[in-house]
């Protein structure tokens, strides 16, 4: 049986808010697991889409005017190839980011990593979790601390082999920006096409928002995604996408909210990681984010 795409709500940035374009956008997003949110003008994503043609690439391999844009395959623990799928990419955070990454490329990872946190606490009030809790129950993430990554895929087409993985991503709002469709949300078991709007981002929810929430009368989705095969046409480019994730800090306890309001801690955020990370790459990878991060991701958007 085949299925249309699916159909998402629709969000535009408003001061320090969203506006949905449908009265009830924001809880039918949280209970769909992703929506699109318009990417607010004067957003750049050339920056993004250079990295993502050219991180791979030996640094001579190119022109001058891109050359910090190259190099990063041979950096460890930033670089990953993942052996079993088309994608490779780079996953770094905001220390990383301030290290490895040209000027305009930080300013462009942290307009989307503010748009993370935007939608973070947006969330909350919708779901009437106390503005008083916010800070704790996410880590510091909702104040700029917490885990802030940036990923920059590439899909290598001569691999026959699915793009990326069925996966949720691990931590409360991913904004993610690609322009050709592969990527497909399970919905009831069937994989189920989210195509690129032009003009938009694609959001969605992870696992420790889910875990976050899961005690409450309207609990948010992770949406489990993956993303097909990728073919381009021959002579056109690898397809390619990159996201910002708003993630708790890899040490410490991850919280639930309860119907009564309170909140507790119920599980080490090292835990959960490594399952998240074993369910998802079937690799050597396992503790990505989790023994790399002790005493780093501190301050700032990290
Ligand atoms: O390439 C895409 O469209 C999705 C990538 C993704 O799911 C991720 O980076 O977590
Ligand atoms: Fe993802």
């Amino acid at each position: 049986m085949s299925t249309g795409a699916m159909t998402l709500q629709r969000a535009s940035v408003q001061g320090t808010g969203l506006a949905f374009h449908t009265e009830g956008g924001l809880p039918q997003a949280l209970q769909d697991g992703c929506f699109l949110l318009a990417i607010p003008t004067g957003f750049d994503p050339w920056p993004g889409i250079t990295l993502c043609r050219e991180f791979y690439r030996a640094p001579e391999e190119g022109p001058d005017g891109t050359r910090s844009y190259r190099g990063f395959r041979t950096l460890e623990g930033v670089y990953f190839d993942r052996e079993h799928f088309q994608t490779e990419h780079v996953l770094i955070d905001g220390p990383g980011r301030r290290r490895h990454f040209p000027r305009e490329l930080i300013t462009m990872t942290e307009q989307m990593g503010e748009l993370t946190l935007l939608v973070l606490r947006c969330a909350m009030a919708e779901l009437g979790i106390a503005t008083a809790l916010w800070s704790e129950i996410t880590g510091g993430a909702v104040d700029g601390r917490g885990t802030h990554w940036f990923a920059a895929n590439h899909y290598r087409s001569e691999r026959a082999q699915l793009g990326c993985a069925p996966h949720k991503d691990t931590g409360f709002v991913t904004v993610l920006y690609n322009e050709e469709p592969g990527l497909e949300a399970s919905v009831d078991g069937v994989w189920v096409p989210i195509d690129p709007a032009p003009g938009h981002f694609v959001v969605n929810f992870g696992g420790a928002f889910e875990l976050l929430t899961a005690a409450l009368s309207r609990p948010v989705r992770a949406i489990l995604h993956q993303v097909r095969q990728c073919t381009p046409a021959p002579g056109a480019a690898d397809r390619f996408s990159f996201a910002a994730f708003a993630n708790p800090p890899a040490v410490g306890d991850l919280y639930q909210v309860g119907r009564d309001g309170s909140a507790a801690a119920v599980r080490s955020s090292a835990d959960f990681l490594r399952e998240f990370n074993e369910q998802t790459w079937s690799d050597r990878h396992a503790d990505f984010g989790i023994a790399q991060s002790v005493g780093a991701g501190r301050g700032g958007l990290s």
